[in-house]
């Protein structure tokens, strides 16, 4: 188990991670989600061992993680960060990049690791290629295959598919993600993209201004987010008088928060008046107005600014 306790950590006089408390058990995948800014980055560094905290501790089972204070090189053996700026060699082909994390006294073992890996990040191709010819994407997938070569313990990944498009983005993260719980290796990931979480991550710690203000099981931070941050950081999500939709509710003053696709227009409900419509592929997003508040839903029939619909809820719960 990885265990911070009491943890405070200043960068600068204007940013400081606060008494930071969190357990992650061995093998689990956590993301960890927040604002630009708002201590991501720090917070996995700190994991890794590139920062002195100023109080308390992390423990990884019985072994301490400690900063450059104590280690000459930072950074602890059994953990690889993959950081933003990806520390490829650009001069040596892709394969060799990988191949100088194994041991040279195994060659075939290293030649066959290597070539495992590389099929992971779908890579295989470009096993010869220097790194310097790659795209941003493809360096991206040389580090993370680089990552994964010694086989860390526990691998902190840092927005690990920003460069990565579409096409290959979703078959990457099954196939990382699906690897990694194959080895039991414990994955921390900060990311702003809420599909690298909903599917794969079991955890999700959200990050405001340096503090942790959540700390759940995704599906659950996601069903009942506490607070519109939270819920914001998954999508779209209107925060809205509880009883313009639900009329069990009586009280004025308690507020929603419900995301768009529980939202649907009916027959009867609330008036609104469309202002937009936004094609999705197998669905639009509608933006309408109730008086001036703004309120999204999803739809799989497109209307036009300025038709007069009404809405209703979709599920009171979401199960
Ligand atoms: N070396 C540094 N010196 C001074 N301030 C820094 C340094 N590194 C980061 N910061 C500041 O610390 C805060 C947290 O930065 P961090 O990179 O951890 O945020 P983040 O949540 O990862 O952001 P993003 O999502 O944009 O990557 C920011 O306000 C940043 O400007």
């Amino acid at each position: 188990m990885l265990r911070i306790t009491n943890v405070s950590y200043s960068i600068s006089d204007r940013f400081s991670l606060q008494n930071l408390n969190l357990q992650i058990e061995e093998g689990t995948h956590v993301s960890i989600i927040g604002e630009s800014g708002c201590g991501k980055t720090t917070l996995l560094k700190l994991i890794y061992g590139l920062y002195d905290t100023d109080t308390g501790t992390i423990f990884w089972k019985d072994h301490q993680i400690t900063g450059p204070k104590d280690h000459l090189v930072p950074g602890m053996p059994f953990i690889k960060h993959l950081s933003q700026d990806f520390d490829l060699m650009p001069f040596i082909s892709v394969e060799e990049n990988i191949k100088k994390f194994l041991s040279r006294l195994y060659p075939k073992e290293s030649e066959q690791r290597t070539q495992e890996l590389l099929e992971v990040v779908e890579m295989s191709a470009f096993a010869k290629a220097h790194v310097k010819t790659l795209s941003g994407g493809q360096k991206q997938r040389v580090a993370l295959a680089q990552s994964l070569a010694k086989e860390p313990k526990i691998l902190l990944l840092d927005e690990p598919f920003s460069h990565i498009d579409n096409f290959r983005k979703n078959r990457l993260r099954r196939k990382l993600f699906s690897y990694l719980k194959k080895q039991h290796i414990t994955c921390i990931v900060a990311t702003h993209d809420s599909t690298d979480i909903l599917s794969y991550m079991d955890q999700t710690i959200v990050i405001r201004e340096g503090e942790i203000i959540a700390n759940a099981p995704t599906r659950e931070l996601y069903k009942n987010p506490k607070t519109h941050y939270i819920a914001s950081l998954f999508g779209e999500v209107n925060e809205i008088p509880a009883h313009w939709l639900d009329t069990t509710i009586t009280d004025s003053n308690t507020l929603a928060l419900l995301y768009p696709y529980q939202i649907i227009a009916a027959n009867t409900g609330l008036d609104v008046t469309v202002k937009q419509s936004y094609f999705k592929g197998g669905y639009y997003l509608i933006e309408s107005m109730h008086n001036d508040t703004p309120i999204f839903f999803e739809s799989s029939k497109e209307y036009f600014p300025s038709d007069q619909i009404k809405l209703a809820l979709k599920t009171l719960l979401m199960d």
